[in-house]
């Protein structure tokens, strides 16, 4: 595995996004929708900078599995148990890869008739982007690579990691190999 950010490289990075987030809102209070499993620690570094009212709901989304590629398909495994009309919701996830999960869970929570849906997350990747679709807001970006740690995942393993790395080719037959 390489080392690509470190604890203090990110640390800085959510900083950074947190200041223009709090620029950004004022005093509007906003509602984080956290993404489950893999946005948990990069929501629990955010919200802790923010200045504005914070609510925060979590969601359990699924769409990778024991792989590294999508299966194309995000699947909701626990959605939000009260209305968000009217809400200012910030959606918050690890990483925007293919696009598909956000691009799903934007269009979902539309249903509940928001007064506004952005997007934030840790890492923007630009290689496999499927739909169109950027984040509104991103700590670090990214152009290609399987990454874990800091949250993310690799068939569950690494997200206790406190800084990124990214996978490689023997990182992935060690796993089929044991
Ligand atoms: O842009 P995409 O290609 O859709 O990929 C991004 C999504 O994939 C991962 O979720 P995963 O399905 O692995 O669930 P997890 O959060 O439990 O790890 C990650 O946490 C994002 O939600
Ligand atoms: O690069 C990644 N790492 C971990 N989980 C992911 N889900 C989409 N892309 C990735």
């Amino acid at each position: 595995m390489k080392l690509l950010f470190s604890k203090e490289v990110i640390a800085r990075r959510i900083g950074q996004l947190a200041a223009r987030i709090n620029r950004d809102y004022g005093e509007r209070p906003v509602v984080l929708v956290v993404l489950l499993k893999g946005a948990q620690l990069f929501a629990a570094d955010l919200c802790r900078h923010l200045t504005c009212p914070v609510r925060l709901e979590f969601m359990r989304v699924c769409s990778y599995g024991a792989e590294t590629a999508s299966s194309g398909c995000p699947r909701i495994l626990l959605d939000l148990d009260e209305q968000l009309r009217d809400c200012h919701i910030l959606l918050v996830d690890d990483i925007l890869d293919t696009g598909l999960t956000l691009h799903h869970l934007s269009r979902h929570l539309r249903q509940h008739q928001p007064a506004s849906i952005r997007t934030c997350v840790l890492i923007d990747k630009y290689e496999r982007r499927q739909v169109a679709i950027a984040a509104d807001y991103a700590a670090i970006e990214l152009q290609q690579g399987f990454v874990v740690g800091f949250g993310m995942d690799y068939n569950e393993q690494y997200r206790n990691l406190d800084a990124i790395y990214c996978l490689e080719a023997e990182d992935l037959a060690k796993e089929s190999h044991p």
